[in-house]
């Protein structure tokens, strides 16, 4: 299970200043939820966190290292190594079959094609999918979408998932049964979560909440 942290994380976009000294810090198999008013930075704080983008002044650590300081080839690799996400619209491949979507990151890690599939159909009895494994993107519904960007996300068994408003998107029955498979999942696989919400029922799925305003992580709640 892995850790991971910012510590005084600041990032502006030109003039906007989106993270003022943001600090977070998620144990090894915690699910964290960040929450927060519209544009108070949690977005730009789960990419510092996920190597995405670099905050120009502070740190962040996955497993007891520096990420910010990587280039962007090493953030790369860590990101296809050792973190899954999941979006608010899935953003699944359209020309891609379901299970071939579930598969990219075991193939974009270097898995041949019949052992990523393998690999991933199981995937689709866990998550209420079966029978789905060939239907492309524009065939599924939102909450079969984003169950597969979830399994996706989880496949190559990640240190992180990162997950932005992954039931954003949805009903609110069907992001409750996106949550709960999500929740059960990474407990399952020892997965630490950082989720950003504005759902406060998805929120309270989490191990401990987080609120950030004006750039700051400056309010802690306890599950
Ligand atoms: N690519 C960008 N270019 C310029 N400004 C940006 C960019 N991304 C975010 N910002 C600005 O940075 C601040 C923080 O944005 P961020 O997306 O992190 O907030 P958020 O809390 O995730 O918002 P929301 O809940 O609305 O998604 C906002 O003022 C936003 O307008």
């Amino acid at each position: 299970m892995k850790a991971i942290e910012a510590r005084d994380a600041v990032l502006s976009f030109g003039e906007t200043p989106a993270l003022r000294g943001a600090s977070v810090s998620v144990a090894p198999g915690e699910i964290v939820a960040i929450m927060g008013p519209s544009g108070s930075g949690k977005s730009t704080l789960l990419h510092c966190l996920a190597g995405i983008l670099v905050p120009g002044a502070g740190e962040i650590y996955y497993d007891g290292r520096r990420v910010d300081t990587l280039n962007e080839n090493e953030r790369s690799v860590l990101r296809r190594d050792h973190f899954g996400f999941v979006f608010q619209f899935g953003q699944l491949v359209p020309e891609l079959t379901a299970e071939e979507n579930v598969a990219l990151p075991l193939l974009l890690g270097g898995a041949r094609r019949a052992a990523a599939l393998s690999e991933a159909r199981p995937w689709f009895e866990r998550l209420g999918l079966a029978g789905l494994e060939r239907r492309r993107s524009g065939e599924l519904s939102g909450g079969q979408a984003q169950r597969v960007a979830l399994a996706r996300g989880l496949v190559a068994r990640p240190g992180v998932l990162f997950a932005d408003e992954p039931t954003g998107a949805l009903d609110s029955l069907t992001g409750e049964q996106v949550m709960d498979l999500l929740v059960a999942s990474a407990r399952e696989q020892e997965t630490t979560v950082v989720l950003v919400t504005h759902d406060a029922r998805v929120a309270a799925c989490a191990d401990r909440q987080v609120i950030v305003r004006d750039g700051k992580v400056n309010a802690l709640v306890h599950a």
